[in-house]
């Protein structure tokens, strides 16, 4: 309760944890034979990592290296069944604690499992026999993530070891420091670990980062979530170069702009013959990037064949060109897919195989919105502007105003990085055609930025839900700045809403019995109430304005005026 950061509360969880286990070890019959390894925290809210923490028992220290995860397949199982679940790893045997007592499984980690194969082979490799897996709930109830202990005993192989006598406390420890482990932030990032390829690492994406570092490290395929032009695939490109294959090629694989009949061939390559117009042969994405790694992007977007197809390749690691009767070729690579797709959706409508989902949702991350990252904002334009300094031939620095700055920060970026870019380009462009193009320092103002935001097209501002989930981050954010410096803003300010919408909708149809008449309010209109809703209305937004201290658009102004003046009785 009193860790202030999630670091903390972790490794004071971990080790109460591990205290626990091994309380009951020493009071077992494994005593002098049997040892706890390790704790680890997987916190998977929504099904997307967001952190992994775990130290080693005895010393106490970090785990430098989190180079082994429990299997794909035990999560599944904890999500299922919600229980905690023990694994004997040498026999591949996992025990669900149910409420109404064990149940056996043999089969959790055989054959069929290759995640689960992966992962056991991991652990066995590190003298690991025995793991416990005990899940993390989300106040609601949900699996938000697992704590995973390992220990090695020999002697308990075949046996339950010691988790018998210690999973309730376990279970209730883990109930107990959910919310807090689901609620703390991260501590701050010591130091930028940045370099070309991720230029900025801010504090809301360090965490992610972090454990993305763990996971290029491994084989696993990491399915990237994030909404278009978020910077998957840089991310993607970012995760080979941290892997052992990053002298071996990366290949991107975007099926978006893939017709749906050449995927197969696509990602297969094919041989001469093998269909009209194919007059020799040609190797696929998976050829090309043999010994490094693959990059499907729009996985959502594979047809239903291909998916049979990439299942066979994941599971074999086996395919065949289109046309070829030789042998399968092995397929010595790694997967990253990325998507911009519910693939939980895809799957409950039928559009996207559910034995391929859990293939692929291994390490699933999920790359944020610039508008849920605009902490990140300043530095990303400041890079983004000297990238094009410099690709212009541009001598001396160049830097944009803090008004300009500001002008972004204030701004939607439906269109994230990529609309972030464009932006940076068009005012750079702006202010190079003020100076009559010469170039040398340059500093972008508040007004280029201004004449870049104009141009943006409509149907780059995103989709209603879109907006207004962009509209509750920025109150959000606006909490987060205030919680800094001690004060809040009350979760009920929110009302306002509603008195917002009117007074936009009055803006725009010049009439309030219209606005009111538009959002079907007849009833209101004809006993005349309508006014004195308005008011009620507007006395909400009149509040938010006060405690945001900040000056109203003058549309809004103007009607705060009007509706506040008490011999208010004229319409429209
Ligand atoms: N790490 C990065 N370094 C430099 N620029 C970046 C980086 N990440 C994103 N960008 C900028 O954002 C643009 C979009 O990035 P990227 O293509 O990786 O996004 P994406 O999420 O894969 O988009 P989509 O889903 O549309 O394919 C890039 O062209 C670049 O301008």
């Amino acid at each position: 309760m009193a860790a202030t950061s999630f670091e903390e509360a972790a490794t004071a969880v971990l080790q109460a944890m591990l205290g626990c286990a091994e309380a009951a070890l020493t009071q077992s019959t494994y005593a002098a034979r049997g040892r706890l390894l390790r704790g680890v925290v997987h916190l998977r809210p929504a099904d997307s990592y967001q952190r992994l923490f775990g130290i080693e028992h005895r010393a106490g220290v970090r785990v430098e290296e989190v180079g082994y995860l429990t299997s794909a397949n035990v999560w599944r199982w904890l999500v299922e069944h919600g229980c905690s679940v023990s694994i004997d790893l040498q026999l591949g045997r996992l025990r669900a604690w149910t409420p109404d007592g064990p149940v056996h499984t043999g089969d959790a980690l055989d054959a069929t499992g290759l995640p689960g194969q992966v992962t056991r082979e991991h652990m066995l490799g590190r003298n690991t026999t025995h793991v416990h897996v005990i899940p993390l709930r989300a106040p609601g109830g949900a699996v938000d993530g697992m704590i995973t202990l390992e220990a090695r005993c020999q002697a308990a192989i075949g046996r339950d070891f010691i988790w018998q006598a210690c999973h309730e406390d376990l279970a209730t420890m883990a109930h107990v420091s959910a919310p807090y482990l689901g609620g703390l932030r991260p501590r701050l990032p010591d130091a930028e670990r940045t370099d070309e390829l991720l230029p900025v690492v801010g504090a809301s994406t360090a965490a992610l980062v972090d454990m993305l570092r763990v996971f290029a490290g491994q084989e696993e395929t990491i399915l990237i979530g994030g909404p278009t032009g978020s910077g998957k695939s840089r991310l993607a490109r970012w995760c080979h170069e941290q892997s052992r294959r990053k002298s071996h090629p990366f290949e991107t694989l975007d099926l978006l702009s893939v017709p749906e009949d050449l995927q197969m061939a696509e990602l297969f390559g094919w041989k001469r013959g093998a269909f009209t117009g194919a007059v020799k042969d040609k190797p696929g994405a998976i050829a090309r990037a043999a010994q490094g790694t693959l990059f499907i992007d729009e996985i959502d977007k594979l047809s239903l064949k291909a998916q049979a197809g990439l299942l066979h390749v994941l599971e074999e690691r086996r395919y065949r060109p289109l046309g070829d009767e030789g042998a399968e070729r092995h397929a010595d690579v790694r997967f990253i897919v990325g998507t911009n797709a519910d693939l939980h959706a895809a799957v409950r409508a039928g559009r996207f195989r559910e034995d391929l989902f859990f293939r692929i949702n291994i390490l699933p991350v999920r790359l944020p919105a610039l508008s849920e990252r605009l902490d990140e904002l300043p530095r990303w334009a400041q890079y983004m502007l000297g990238r094009r300094h410099r690709e212009s031939g541009g001598e001396g620095a160049a830097r944009i105003a803090p008004d300009a700055v500001q002008r972004l920060l204030g701004a939607a970026w439906p269109g994230n990085l990529r609309q972030l870019d464009n932006i940076i380009r068009r005012a750079y462009a702006l202010a190079l055609a003020e100076r009559g193009g010469a170039v040398g320092s340059l500093v972008l103002e508040r007004r280029h930025v201004e004449q870049a935001l104009a141009h943006e097209a409509p149907a780059e501002s995103g989709s209603t839900l879109a907006q207004l989930w962009r509209a509750a981050h920025a109150f959000v954010q606006e909490v987060e700045r205030r919680e800094r410096g001690g004060v809040t803003l009350p979760l009920d300010l929110t009302d306002a809403f509603q008195g917002l919408v009117l007074a936009a909708a009055i803006g725009r149809l010049g009439s309030r019995e219209e606005a009111f008449a538009m959002f079907g309010l007849d009833q209101l209109l004809k006993n005349r109430n309508h006014q004195r809703a308005l008011r009620r209305e507007l006395a909400r937004v009149r509040r938010l304005v006060a405690l945001l201290g900040e000056a109203p658009e003058p549309g809004l102004a103007a009607l705060l005026k009007a509706t506040d003046e008490p011999t208010e009785t004229r319409e429209g």
